[in-house]
Order: structure tokens, then C-alpha cells, then sequence
């Protein structure tokens, strides 16, 4: 079933100039403390805490004005110690004889190292690890060859239940500190669950995405000599911080086995002269080659890997591919070879166009007994077997009744994964989502799963008005799933007058999610809205093992 009315939402299309620009932009916040610097803003894509929180353990002289000389200057180099991870991995450190604390990526809790300032602020500052002096006690030797210096796996170097151990207490961190949730109650202490593991922590993820560059990036301490400027053409990863530099990379450890062969024969042929292909370069806007998307899904009868490769190129020429896309289709488990053509001087890997070069134009992946077809722009889960356990806590938190009495609202709905796994035990659901494409896979994979009981519907829940949802059925249970920027407070205020009975707010970032959560259990004393909400669980999971990323399903009951 699906509607085409869009319920009050005001659509802006997802390639247009102002949906990229609300889905890039982002804003740096200082105060770790006060959740106005949380605001639910449209633009808050990307939230940096770069932030010293002002309970770092141990003194913090980072806010005593009285003696400057405490503070560090940019170029200096320092014996740091590092305290805990704070979040997006990176490493809460004190200068060892002033307690002075400063950001450092790759540092390890209880690593005590040399750093150079690189960034100093008023009360804030960053380090560049140089040197460790006493390594941390968890430290193991990384298995990716570019472990110290690729952007992905930042704590590859601790253990992992060590890695565990720290997400578990940034979440903590947050909610007590951004939404002013009180460790002392019992009520907190009680909702907030130990992490979920995930078991496998190698080859888990089902999509990866590398980029084509004019010249690779090899960072300093590899250079030999210092005229040399890295590899000419790569095709890898972005050096962490640099949009422009890519890191040449031949395997990567996250991803299947049949994708990395894949990788291989790109990066063997791709830079053949008698080919004529070039990277593109962000600088020139010139070059054809921009993005190498892999994705791995799984056969439906045999449960075998299948395997998408995606060009996304500047140029409508996808013949110019066809010597790479012959030797790709040797390998058994390709059965999807697209050409995305992306004429934008950006980045992003979304075509205005899509070529089917060789077998399908989707793939296949089973989800909870669901079977959904993927095609090259479907957001879906990137860790498939940690999203069934993810799913199946989402299920056990909307307590569902089971007599396919109650009504679910989706929202940031996706591919419709979440709502689709709960239809045949609920009434109907109705899923929202911004993405057109997402939304056309969603009805197409209640079709393929024959449910004929969801209902999706496109458009932006951040431009919600008086009317939204007016003409459906009031909502028992409402799931919500927002990206990174967390909900817009229209959203947050819409949910508050709607009072359903629970809430399940699943979350990729503990920080807007915090922020949320307080609004949600406390309301927005300054626009005088009163919280209806109890926080029940809190539940970390851990889906992306060796990077900073932690996903968050909690579950709010109506008071
Ligand atoms: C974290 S994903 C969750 C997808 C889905 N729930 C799942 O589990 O696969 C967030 C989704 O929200 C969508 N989205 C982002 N901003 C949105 C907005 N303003 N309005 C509606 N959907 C939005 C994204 O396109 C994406 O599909």
C-alpha cells in the first residue's frame, strides 16, 4: 500500500542544493556541558564535541585563568597522559605537570606519550600523537597494515573489550552531562544496560565506499625522503581530516573477502594508460573516476555473499568502463555492476543517473527473516548480522501486544527495514522518510515480503507543520531513527502532544540522542513544553568494532 500524500511535510528533494547543504554542514560546539550548544538546529549534521568536559577525572586547570602558564602554545611538545576516551574516539589527555587537558587522536586511555599542540584555543586544545613512552595496558597490535594512520579504525590498537568498555562510558558520559540524566538515581542506574558486543569484529561491514584521488596521501613518518609526495592516483580512503588526499589501500580488514578481490582488480587496472581513465580532483573539478562503492549482500537461496561494485563517475560515459567491468564480472559473486554518473563538483556518490553495466541493478540481503533488495543509493544497515540483534532489542522495547491491535509510526524510516520486521504482529505502519529512492524500496520491499499492511510516505520530518500526520490513526508506539543530527525540536514537540504510549529511539550518535532524551523526559522549559517521558533503557550497542561509532536503542515510556 502506498500513499502518496505527503501529511503536512514540506518536501525538499535530495539533490537539491539546500538538502546538501543541511546534510553537510556542521557545527562545531565547545561547551560540553550546557545542551543549548546542542540545539536541535536543522544544520547540526555533524556535532563535534571537541570539547574538554569540565568533569574531566583528576583536576582540570583548562578554566583557572589565574595562571597562564598553565596553557599550552601551538608547536609545543608535551608529556601527555591520556584519561579516557571521549567521544568520536578521541583521547581526553592532561599535560603530565599541569593537569591542563587537551584532545588527542589515537591516544589510548592510560598512555603516556610526547604530543605536539596543534590547535589552541581559549580553553581548549589538540595534540598530535608523536611518540608513546608508556603504552596503555590494553594495547594490541592492530591487524590492518594501515591501522596508525587510516581515518576507519582509530582504536584498532586497543583490545576490545577495552574499545567496549570506553563507548559504554562516553554514553554514559553524555546522558548524565548533555542530558542531565542524574547517575545517583536509581531510576538511571537501572535503565542504563552494559553494551551489546559484537561478536565478529573483522568483515563485518556489508558496504564500503573508497574514493579515486590524483595523488595519494602517505602520511609523514612513512615519507623516505622528504621531496617525495606520496603515490601518484590512489584510490583508498580519506586521510582522516583531509577531503582532497586519499589514502592508497589495497584490502581492507571491515569489509568481505569477495569486495577486497574486487578491490584488488580495480586498483591492478584502473591505472593502465591505455584505459585513458583519471581520478577525479576535487581542486580542478576535473577527472572521471570518483568513487569505487562495494556492497555485499547475501544470495537468498544459498545465504552466499553477492556483491554489488558501483562506479559513480562526473561523466555520462560508462563505455570507458567497460574493460574494468569484464574483469570485475570473473568473480562468481559479483551479480550487480552499476555506473552511477554524478555531474556535481561535489563529493557525494548519488547519481543523477545509473547504468546497469553487467547482471542486476539491486542485491539482495536478509534481515529477520525479510528479504530486501538494495540497490546502489539504499540506505540499509552497513553491519547486517549486528542489526538483527539490533532489531530484535527494538522489537523486545515496543513490547508489542502481538494481536495486531496497535498502530507504529517509523519515522527516518530508510529502506523501511524496522517497520517491515514488526508489521506482521501490529495493525499498520506508517514510515517517513526524506529520501525518494529509499521510500520507492521500501514499498517495493513490503511487496516482495507480502506486506500489505505499511504504509510509506516521503518527505522532511525536519519541515513538519500543524497538520503533520493529522489524518492518521494515533500511534501506540513510535520508533524513531533520525541520522546524526538527532530530531528537529518541531519533531520533538509533535511527539510530546502526540503522548504514545512508547517511544523507541534508536540513535547513531549518543550526543543529539542525550540531548533528545532530556527534551523528551524534561521538555523545553524555554518554550514552556513539559516532558511526558520516563527513560526506561538505555541500551549501547556496539556495530562498527575499532572506530569511534556507537548506536543507542532506548526506550521512553509515557509518564
Ligand atoms: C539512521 S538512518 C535509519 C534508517 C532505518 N531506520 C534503518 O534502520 O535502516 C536515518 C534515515 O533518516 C533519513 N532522514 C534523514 N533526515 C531526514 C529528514 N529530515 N526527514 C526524513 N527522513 C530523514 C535518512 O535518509 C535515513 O534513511
Amino acid at each position: 500500500m502506498a500513499a502518496t500524500a505527503t501529511f503536512g511535510l514540506r518536501y525538499i528533494p535530495s539533490n537539491s542544493w539546500l538538502h546538501k547543504f543541511r546534510t553537510r554542514t556542521s557545527i562545531r560546539t565547545r561547551s560540553f556541558t550546557t545542551l543549548a550548544s546542542l540545539s536541535p538546529v536543522e544544520d547540526t549534521e555533524d556535532i563535534q564535541l571537541n570539547v574538554i568536559p569540565k568533569e574531566v577525572p583528576g583536576t582540570n586547570n583548562n578554566n583557572d585563568k589565574s595562571n597562564k602558564s598553565y596553557f599550552p602554545k601551538r608547536g609545543q611538545t608535551l608529556e601527555l597522559v591520556c584519561e579516557s576516551l571521549a567521544f568520536k574516539g578521541k583521547g581526553v589527555c592532561k599535560v603530565a605537570d599541569t593537569g591542563f587537558a587537551l584532545m588527542c587522536d589515537r591516544a589510548l586511555p592510560g598512555e603516556r606519550f610526547i604530543g605536539r599542540v596543534t590547535r589552541k584555543k581559549d580553553n581548549y586544545a589538540e595534540a598530535k600523537k608523536l611518540k608513546t613512552i608508556t603504552p596503555h595496558t590494553d594495547y594490541v597490535e592492530a591487524l590492518c597494515e594501515y591501522a596508525s594512520h587510516c581515518g576507519g579504525c582509530k582504536t584498532q590498537n586497543l583490545l576490545y573489550e577495552a574499545q567496549l568498555k570506553a563507548k559504554e562510558q562516553q554514553v554514559r558520559d553524555l546522558v548524565v552531562h548533555v542530558g542531565k540524566f542524574s547517575d545517583q538515581e536509581p531510576e538511571f542506574a537501572g535503565a542504563m544496560k552494559p553494551i551489546v558486543p559484537c561478536d565478529i569484529q573483522f568483515h563485518y561491514r556489508n558496504k564500503m565506499e573508497f574514493s579515486f584521488g590524483p595523488k595519494g596521501w602517505v602520511p609523514a613518518e612513512q615519507l623516505q625522503e622528504k621531496s617525495t609526495e606520496g603515490c601518484v592516483y590512489a584510490l583508498g580512503l580519506h586521510a582522516p581530516g583531509f577531503f582532497d588526499k586519499v589514502l592508497n589501500v589495497n584490502k581492507c580488514l571491515l569489509q568481505s573477502d569477495p569486495a577486497n578481490e574486487v578491490l584488488a582488480i580495480v586498483q591492478e587496472c584502473w591505472r593502465d594508460p591505455e584505459l585513458g581513465l583519471s581520478p577525479w580532483n576535487v581542486h580542478s573539478h576535473s577527472g572521471f573516476l570518483k568513487h569505487l562503492m562495494l556492497r555485499t549482500g547475501s544470495n537468498v537461496e544459498t545465504g552466499l555473499p553477492e556483491l554489488m561494485v558501483n562506479f559513480v563517475t562526473s561523466s555520462d560515459n560508462p563505455e570507458y568502463l567497460k574493460p574494468l567491468v569484464e574483469k570485475i564480472a570473473t568473480i562468481s559473486e559479483v551479480v550487480s555492476i552499476v555506473n552511477n554518473v554524478n555531474t556535481s563538483i561535489g563529493n557525494t556518490s548519488v547519481g543523477e543517473k545509473e547504468y546497469t553495466l553487467y547482471g542486476k541493478s539491486t542485491i539482495t540481503e536478509i534481515l529477520r527473516g525479510l528479504t530486501f533488495q538494495i540497490s546502489a543509493n539504499s540506505f540499509f544497515q552497513t553491519n547486517t548480522r549486528q542489526a538483527e540483534i539490533l532489531y530484535k532489542l527494538i522489537e523486545d522495547c515496543a513490547f508489542l501486544k502481538g494481536d495486531g491491535s496497535e498502530i507504529v509510526l517509523d519515522l527516518f524510516c530508510g529502506t523501511g527495514t524496522i517497520g517491515l520486521t514488526l508489521a506482521k504482529r501490529v495493525k499498520h505502519v506508517y514510515g517517513f522518510e526524506v529520501v525518494a529512492q529509499a521510500v520507492a524500496d521500501a514499498r517495493q520491499n513490503a511487496t516482495l515480503n507480502c506486506i500489505n499492511n505499511a504504509t510509506f510516505i516521503e518527505g522532511d520530518l525536519n519541515k513538519i507543520d500543524s497538520t503533520f500526520a493529522s489524518s492518521l490513526p494515533k500511534p501506540d508506539i513510535i520508533i524513531t531513527d533520525p541520522n546524526r543530527p538527532g530530531m528537529h525540536i518541531k519533531l520533538i514537540k509533535f511527539l510530546l502532544k502526540l503522548k504514545a504510549t512508547r517511544i523507541v529511539y534508536v540513535s547513531c550518535n549518543p550526543a543529539t540522542c542525550a540531548r533528545d532524551l532530556n527534551y523528551l523526559c524534561y521538555g523545553v522549559p524555554e518554550q514552556n513544553i513539559e516532558g511526558h517521558y520516563r527513560l526506561s533503557s538505555l541500551q549501547p550497542v556496539d556495530m562498527f568494532p575499532h572506530t569511534p561509532h556507537i548506536e543507542c536503542v532506548c526506550l521512553l515510556e509515557l509518564r
